[in-house]
């Protein structure tokens, strides 16, 4: 079976900026890896990339065996700009135009758009956030709303760009707890930048670190 992530000789810049140069790697099912990195070394870049959304200036990006834009409907994003589409739409509508990323922009409400929507729901505990506008949402509260988007077609593979920023600890525990599991139980693999690594660890399996334009993967336990 494919890995869940593999890249090959990847080089990824920014103009004439180079910040990965011809990085190999591979990502088995099941496991939730933490990128980390100071800032600007390139992390956003890297996940962008993962979504087919940052061009590569070498090498080779596959997921599930898949080039990056044919496996979209294999994969949930949670970029690190959160703007928000529309300030007064709820939670709901914003998740119900976004499943299987097909419906132009339009909310679907059948039963199974609404059945896979209070799921995930539930593993973010956001059942009580949807039904506001978006604006009206704490920086931590409208995180978790967002994160349910990203796990709503029950993707094998989630890249999240700072999911944490702006959670409680509470919070960032129990949403790394519930991630964990659903590597366990799923076979999903998860990517999520994260700053302040420490306190993820535990919930980790492996570390991916950047810099100076290299990657390195390594057991989260060392
Ligand atoms: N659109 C862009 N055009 C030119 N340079 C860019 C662009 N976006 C990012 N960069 C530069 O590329 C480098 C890497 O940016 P990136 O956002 O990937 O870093 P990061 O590791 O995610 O940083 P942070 O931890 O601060 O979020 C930075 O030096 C940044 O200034």
């Amino acid at each position: 079976m494919a890995p869940v992530l593999a890249l090959k000789a990847v080089t990824l810049a920014h103009g004439r900026r180079v910040l990965i140069d011809r990085a190999d790697l591979t990502l088995g099912r099941g496991t939730l890896t933490l990128l980390a990195g100071g800032n600007g070394q390139g992390k956003t870049t890297l996940l962008r990339a993962l979504m087919g959304l940052h061009p590569l200036q070498g090498g080779e990006i596959q997921i599930s065996g898949k080039t990056p834009r044919r496996a979209r409907c294999l994969t949930g994003y949670m970029p690190q700009d959160r703007r928000l589409p529309a300030p007064q739409m709820t939670g709901r509508a914003f998740l119900a135009a976004s499943w299987h990323g097909t419906r132009f922009g339009l909310p679907g409400w059948g039963q199974n758009l609404k059945s896979a929507l209070q799921a995930c729901l539930a593993l973010t505990g956001s059942e009580k956030l949807v039904d506001q506008p978006l604006s009206q949402l704490s920086g931590g509260e409208r995180q978790r709303v967002f994160l349910s988007g990203a796990l709503l077609d029950s993707p094998c593979f989630l890249v999240l760009d700072e999911p944490l920023s702006g959670m409680d600890t509470q919070w960032q525990s129990e949403i790394l707890a519930m991630l964990q599991a659903r590597c366990r139980e799923t076979g999903m693999a998860v990517l999520m930048s994260c700053h302040g690594i420490e306190a993820a660890l535990s919930y980790a399996d492996h570390v991916l670190s950047i810099d100076s334009q290299k990657l390195e993967l390594r057991d989260a336990a060392l």
